[in-house]
């Protein structure tokens, strides 16, 4: 076996601290990958796995990437679900020599770079939070915190644990950390999102430390003042406080102080209908396609992940939505100013991301830059805004906007126009602004020209036109003349100043003591202006940071400018209204669109979208449900959709895609618009649509809107038609909800004359020449027939398929006309026979109370021990099975 080299023994102790990333080495100008990181890394970035060295009698796998090229590999290794760890050189090799000549350079890893910690702008998404989320349970209470340290927003939120799901889905969040107990609890939600936790162990989350962790981080005594935190939130949030320390290496971010979320005033949207009525992301898992794509007319990438949270998370509290809606209109109806205010916000960078690195030390002078231009078009906007006569929300976002002057003039004189990007070249600092690093400029730079006179002096001196004085890293500045020159130069009276330094083929290199004089001189006048530089940077850098809770208001109300004078721009274009809100039950829609598919019509350049409107009148406390049936093709899912789109919006704020609405406020929003298969977790399509069913009928509240689109479609006909039955009455008896029911089984709509809140509507369609044409109308009434074969026609289906189509469906309805299974259909159709056997039954109207719900109904569980309540639990049990009992 070969001995382990010093460098291989410090790789391998440093890799076997961070087992779970792939360790990026550095060495040089690069950084190396070893052994099974090399192999994964070389795959993922598609890059050569060469070898270097051996060890324990086996090549040593590697490959490497340029470290200044470094940010393009992390983040395709970050989004492929790698961690990467940066291990940088903390001495020159200069310095490691001193300790001995066998002494390896001094390595640390400096920071983990994990999907949730990302603060470059080449690794971000502009638009979008990249959230990290901690999920932490205290003897049986559940609580998510969350924080985007690109920004430094910091929440928690208690929440009872069937609600993690939907509250992850909200977030969407890059990384979420838990323990093991919490992730194995939580499987089921975090498969059905596509998360992998990361797990952490359970000092991490131990709550007695979170608070000693966050009292330090911001420096207090107490949290009081930041609101009272139960410790299983304070678990999350001290979990994620602790993840930061390790992957930043101790070097905390700017975090602002946490803030509590409560989910009763937000619109519950659970996960499965987020997905469904893909709001923030399409069908494909990108932005193209969804609702914020559409509505999306921010201009700063603040404001544009404002619209995001919004719109993840409208409000369900009447005072907020109305507050928001009264700005969007306030910019609505000034639309000069609104243009005005436009212009400026377009010049506004992200300010907030900035922060974030210069509060890491990973800032460069454009970050400083980015803090005064933001802070520039803020004065501009607070100017524009001086006469405006604000809404009570706006007004208070104008007055973070200014305060900043002497921070502005700071870094106006200061810094050039356009500094470069890394602050260890130099060059960032304006003229004039210290005359210590003007001094050494004028010295570094003037150096050069005296160069050019010695050169000239030397010339005429020597009487050698052609010499010389050239620059290396070796030599430093020398002078050269070609070796034809050489014994001149080498006897007196020139040998007296020149002294020899090297001779080359053709050359003869000299040096004299006035040319290294001046090389010191404009050496240290280059290295100091350069440390004057750095020190102007941390002072720039301090000043912002000791201002970085009001600059993050700033950024906050620049946000917040950004998305009403949008979300007015986006009702001007699209010819939006100003939705009525209210506490009533009320949901009256006249002339609603769906923006998505409308885009797409227009895109395409043929029909117009036709506008539809949907009332649903209550009764009292009483359901209101709208009962839709009508042919394939003619618009019932986009029909579904607008109206709960239309809702959404109107409870983030916006204006609405209609020509008027009239709604009272909406708690819950379920959408089940054709489910698909989930194989990868082997369950049916109709196995995840009854889940999803089962989740409605036992969460909707009175105040909450369903929308189902073909319930109960995945099944033998009967069967689904039983199912979507029991489900309409259940909601309209027990739920009691404003809902939209669409299907294919006419024999539904009987229901209208049982059930008081249950109206039917359906699409119109027109029939020519054996033809359907689709003409987009929702009306009062039920639809004939479904139109299936001559959808199927359209679509393409063989002209002698369509045409058996067309009489085995004769037949059939023939057959159930006349309630009896003719013979001469079961010869025509025999593998039809089983469809024509039975007459549809309506399911039984619920008889009285079983004897189990009456034993239950008798039981009182806050009277009874726990030994009572399990024997109790036995005898219902074997009451209700007694074979197995
Ligand atoms: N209001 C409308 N105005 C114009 N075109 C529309 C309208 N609604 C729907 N469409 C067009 O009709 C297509 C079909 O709509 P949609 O998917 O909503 O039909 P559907 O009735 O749900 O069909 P199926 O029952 O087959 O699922 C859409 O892709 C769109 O192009």
């Amino acid at each position: 076996m070969t001995a382990v080299t010093p460098m291989m023994a410090q790789y391998l102790e440093i890799k076997a601290q961070n087992p779970e990333a792939l360790l990026f080495y550095r060495m040089g100008d690069f950084y190396e990958l070893f052994f099974d990181d090399a192999a994964a890394a070389a795959e993922a970035l598609d890059i050569a796995l060469t070898k270097r060295g051996k060890h324990e009698g086996g090549d040593i796998p590697m490959c490497g990437v340029p470290v200044h090229a470094a940010e393009g590999y992390l983040l395709t290794l970050i989004r492929k679900g790698f961690r990467v760890a940066v291990c940088e050189q903390m001495e020159s090799p200069a310095e490691a020599k001193k300790r001995g000549s066998k002494s390896v350079v001094r390595r640390e890893v400096v920071r983990l770079v994990t999907p949730g910690t990302l603060t470059e702008d080449t690794l971000l998404e502009a638009r979008r939070h990249n959230y990290l989320a901690a999920v932490a349970e205290v003897r049986g209470d559940w609580a998510v915190a969350w924080t985007d340290i690109s920004t430094g927003a910091l929440h928690a939120m208690p929440l009872a644990q069937p609600r993690i799901g939907a509250e992850l889905a909200r977030l969407a969040p890059s990384e979420v950390l838990m323990t093991d107990a919490a992730a194995e609890a939580l499987r089921p939600v975090t498969d059905d999102l596509g998360i992998w936790p990361t797990i952490l162990g359970r000092a991490s989350f131990d709550s007695q430390s979170a608070t000693t962790r966050l009292t330090d981080l911001y420096g207090v005594k107490s949290l009081e003042p930041f609101g009272d935190f139960s410790r299983e939130e304070l678990s999350a949030l001290g979990a994620l406080v602790d993840y930061l320390d390790i992957t930043q290496k101790g070097k905390l971010p700017r975090l602002g102080t946490p803030r509590r979320d409560s989910t009763s005033r937000l619109l519950q949207i659970d996960a499965a209908t987020r997905r469904n009525l893909e709001l923030t992301h399409g069908a494909g898992g990108g932005r193209a396609g969804s609702l914020l794509s559409v509505i999306d007319r921010t201009v700063t990438a603040g404001g544009a992940r404002l619209l995001e949270r919004r719109l993840s998370a409208p409000s369900a509290h009447l005072d907020t939505i109305r507050a928001r809606q009264t700005a969007v209109a306030w910019a609505a109806e000034n639309t000069t100013l609104t243009t005005e205010l436009r212009d400026a916000l377009r010049r506004v960078p992200d300010v907030e991301r900035a922060l974030s690195r210069l509060s890491l030390d990973r800032g460069g002078p454009r970050d400083l830059a980015a803090v005064r231009a933001a802070l520039t078009q803020a004065a501009a906007l607070s100017e524009q805004l001086a006469d405006a006569d604000l809404p009570e929300h706006l007004a208070e976002e104008r007055d973070a906007l200014t305060g900043h002057e002497a921070l502005l003039d700071m870094l106006d004189v200061a810094l050039v126009a356009e500094p470069p990007l890394l602050a260890r070249d130099g060059g960032f600092v304006a003229p004039e602004f210290d005359a210590d690093l003007d001094a050494a400029r004028e010295l570094r730079d003037e150096g050069r020209g005296v160069i050019a006179r010695m050169q000239a002096d030397y010339a005429r001196d020597t009487g050698i036109t052609s010499l010389k004085i050239k620059h290396n890293n070796v030599l430093g500045y020398f002078i050269e003349t070609t070796a034809t020159h050489a014994a001149k130069m080498q006897s007196p009276p020139l040998s007296e100043t020149f002294i020899h330094r090297q001779t080359t083929a053709n050359q003869v290199r000299f040096t004299t003591v006035e040319l290294s004089e001046l090389e010191t001189r404009i050496l240290n006048a280059g290295g100091q202006a350069l440390e004057i530089e750095r020190r102007i940077f941390d002072t720039l850098r301090t000043a912002i940071l000791d201002a970085a809770a009001e600059l993050g208001l700033l950024a906050a109300a620049l946000a917040e400018f950004d998305l009403a004078t949008a979300l007015a721009e986006l009702a001007r274009s699209e010819d939006w209204t100003r939705p009525k809100i209210d506490d009533t039950r009320a949901f009256a829609i006249e002339g609603g669109r769906h923006p998505v598919v409308e885009r797409a019509l227009r895109q395409q350049g043929g029909q117009p979208f036709i506008a539809n409107g949907c009332t649903l009148s209550p009764d009292g406390d009483g359901a209101a449900l709208e009962l839709l049936t009508g042919p394939n093709m003619a618009g019932k899912s986009t029909y579904l959709r607008q109206n709960a789109l239309i809702a959404i919006l109107a409870q983030m704020g916006a204006f609405v895609p209609a020509r008027s609405a009239h709604l009272g406020v909406v708690s819950q929003i379920f959408s089940r618009v054709g489910a698909s298969d989930d194989l990868a977790r082997g369950r049916s399509t109709f196995m995840v649509e009854m889940v999803e069913t089962a989740a409605i009928l036992n969460q909707a509240d009175a105040r909450a809107l369903v929308i189902l689109d073909e319930i109960g479609r995945g099944t033998a006909t009967y069967d689904g038609l039983s199912i979507a039955w029991a489900t309409l009455e259940h909601l309209h008896d027990v739920n009691r909800v404003r809902g939209l029911f669409a299907t294919h089984y006419h024999e539904l709509t009987a229901l209208a004359g049982k059930l008081g809140g249950v109206t039917n509507a359906t699409v119109a369609v027109k029939e020519w020449e054996g033809e359907v044409i689709f003409l987009h109308e929702v009306r009062a009434g039920a639809a004939d027939r479904s139109y299936g074969v001559q959808v199927a026609q359209l679509a393409g289906l063989p002209r002698a398929v369509v045409s058996r189509a067309k009489s085995v469906l004769e037949a059939l309805e023939a057959g159930e006309r006349g309630r009896t299974s003719p013979k001469a259909l079961i010869d025509d159709l025999p593998l039809f026979a089983a469809v024509a056997a039975e007459p549809v039954q309506a399911p039984a109207a619920p008889s009285g109370p079983s004897e189990l719900e009456e034993r239950l109904a008798a039981l009182h569980p806050d009277d009874m021990s726990p030994r009572e309540a399990l024997q109790a639990l036995y005898d219902l049990k074997a009451a209700a099975s007694p074979k197995d009992a």
